[in-house]
């Protein structure tokens, strides 16, 4: 079953064609990868999708069309943003952080300190003194609080040291288990360990969709639509 389906997505800024039709099917339940080269596109579908970038084509959420809705409706909705930049409040406190986020009458704080316990013992430090992969549990954690329908989170390990990606990776597991996730990731271990489904975008459009072990046994297929084979990375431990 699907939560959101998108269909020939296409994007024009400055005149300029990025995307020229993306199709993307993300599942009701788990983690859906969304892959790509570098410039291939991935950030700016979830924009588009977000309605952050003006768009056309079809984006159903539940069998209900949003691609004429503003980004503000969407959230109403119920889809979650974690962007790439994190966006945290460098100045604000953590708890100060999640309080702006709220959008609901009981926000999930329980969830959130269950699967973030450290944000809780941190709950008074400045966002901007946390370390990368603190700033964007900051980030997953503000879309857990409102009982949100889908997270979308935007490469959330990149730039993280190994041992801060299998903490991220944990947290964003385990988020999954409450809300599904479409997940844009580089770090192909991090969606064999989470993904089930993939969709990969190459220049501007789709270039594949299906179950994400497939695509990952498939050394040729990764090479080609992905760029890598040759230095496999390391698996992501179990944990922590
Ligand atoms: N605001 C913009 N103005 C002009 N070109 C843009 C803009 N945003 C993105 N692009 C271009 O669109 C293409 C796709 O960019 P996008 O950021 O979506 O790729 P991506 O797959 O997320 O890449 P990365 O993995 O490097 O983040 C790139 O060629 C990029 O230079």
């Amino acid at each position: 079953m699907s939560l959101l389906d998108v269909h020939d997505l296409r994007v024009v800024i400055g005149g300029r064609h990025i995307l020229h039709g993306v199709d993307l099917t993300v599942a009701a339940s788990g983690v859906t990868a969304l892959l790509g080269r570098n410039g291939a596109g991935k950030t700016t579908t979830v924009r588009g999708i977000l309605g952050l970038l003006p768009r056309t084509g079809s984006v159903l959420l539940d069998g209900e069309q949003t691609v004429q809705l503003a980004t503000h409706e969407l959230v109403r909705r119920g889809i979650g943003y974690a962007p790439e930049d994190r966006g945290v409040f460098a100045a604000l406190t953590v708890a100060e952080n999640l309080r702006l986020a709220e959008r609901v009458p009981e926000p999930a704080y329980g969830l959130v300190h269950d699967l973030f316990p450290e944000l809780k013992q941190r709950a008074q430090q400045a966002a901007g003194t946390l370390s990368g992969g603190q700033q964007q549990m900051v980030a997953i954690a503000r879309t857990l609080l409102n009982g949100n329908r889908l997270i979308i989170a935007d490469e959330p390990t990149k730039g993280l040291a190994p041992r801060v990606v299998t903490e991220v990776a944990h947290a964003l597991e385990r988020a999954a288990e409450a809300v599904p996730v479409l997940l844009v990731e580089q770090n192909l271990a991090l969606v064999r360990r989470l993904a089930e489904h993939c969709a990969v975008i190459a220049d501007g459009r789709t270039a594949h969709q299906g179950p994400a072990r497939d695509l990952l046994a498939d050394a040729e297929a990764a090479r080609r639509l992905l760029g890598v084979g040759r230095h496999e990375p390391a698996p992501i431990p179990e944990g922590p």
